[in-house]
């Protein structure tokens, strides 16, 4: 095994997939979005193929691109490349998982397969652990989101004894409002050195009291830099200015009852970054009108994004 590698902790941005209008990868702007993460968010680990990045509505194909693509533009300037590797397709997720070794990761993440479900903590670790096997010498994260998944299995109860299963089991990106279960996975596994990765960005300061290590998110994209002063001011012991940045986020995410959902993600990340991300693939839909309007004006009322980091004077994702 190559371990032990850095542990993975601070911000981690889940990455979007960029797309032309015609739905089809813009793989053109990955280097340029590598640059604007690093320098202008201050965030050096990223997470891809996940939710934000639509993973599971690219091919199998399309996703070993894609990997390919930020494994070679962030070479030398990121820190970690965590690839998300879950299908419903154990050999899907097998593949995916030793390409990521062969191209360089840093690691993989898994999600439960949502279709034809596990329904015990035993069956999703074997499931979890023949996917590990494919890429033996790499991080192995469980990627917790049981609102997405169906998959009901609380995460305290699947790591109790996790790495006599999955000895490359490194940690969990937990994206669930359950605190309570994030804080039993935490309590319950000082002894080991595993990653605990807060996944809903409006509760991270919350998580961080409760032990979190690190948080993988979409909003770290284009609130990456805002979301490491917050991170400073708990360090420091300040939280009530952690507070401050924390509700700040909450009130840009939560600002309208219009929803929030990939499709926002890539229409305010265009905004704020100047990068197209594209339309989202479908099923999903394209950002409303209504929506872009109002999160323009939100963006540039709150103090938290300043006019001057709006690039461009429309929301509209690369049209
Ligand atoms: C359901 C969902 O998309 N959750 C996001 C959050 O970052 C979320 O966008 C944020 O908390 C705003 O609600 C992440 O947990 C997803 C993620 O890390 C990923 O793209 O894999």
């Amino acid at each position: 095994m190559a371990f032990p590698k850095k542990k993975l902790q601070g911000l981690v941005a889940a990455t979007i997939t960029p797309m032309t209008e015609n739905g089809e990868i813009n793989f053109s702007v990955i280097g340029q979005y590598v640059d604007y993460l690093v320098k202008e968010q201050g965030v050096k680990n990223i997470f891809v193929n996940g939710t934000t990045g639509e993973g599971l509505s690219l091919s199998i194909s399309e996703r070993r691109q894609v990997a390919e693509e930020w494994v070679t533009k962030g070479k030398d300037k990121l820190d970690q490349v965590v690839i998300h590797v879950g299908a419903l397709s154990l050999k899907e997720s097998q593949e995916l998982a030793q390409h990521a070794a062969e191209i360089g990761a840093d690691g993989i993440a898994v999600i439960a397969p949502f279709f034809l479900k596990p329904w015990t903590k035993d069956i999703l670790i074997n499931f979890l652990k023949e996917v590990a096997a494919a890429a033996p010498a790499l991080p192995f994260y469980y990627y917790h989101i049981p609102a997405l998944t169906g998959v009901k299995i609380r995460a305290e109860e699947l790591l109790d004894g996790i790495q006599d299963k999955i000895p490359t089991f490194q940690g969990l990106k937990f994206s669930d409002t359950d605190l309570l279960d994030f804080g039993q996975c935490v309590d319950q596994n000082r002894q080991q050195q595993f990653a605990f990765l807060f996944g809903v960005d409006e509760q991270l300061l919350s998580a961080l009291v409760m032990g979190a290590t690190g948080a993988v998110g979409s909003t770290y994209n284009y609130l990456g830099k805002k979301t490491n002063q917050m991170l400073e001011a708990f360090e420091r012991k300040d939280l009530s200015l952690a507070l401050n940045y924390q509700y700040q986020s909450c009130f840009l995410i939560y600002f309208s009852c219009l929803g929030f959902g990939v499709s926002q993600t890539k229409a305010i990340m265009t905004l704020v970054s100047g990068i197209p991300m594209g339309p989202p693939r479908l099923p999903l839909q394209k950002a409303s009108r209504e929506f872009t309007d109002s999160a323009e004006a939100k963006l540039k009322s709150l103090d938290f994004l300043s006019f001057t980091d709006l690039k461009d004077g429309s929301l509209e994702a690369s049209s």
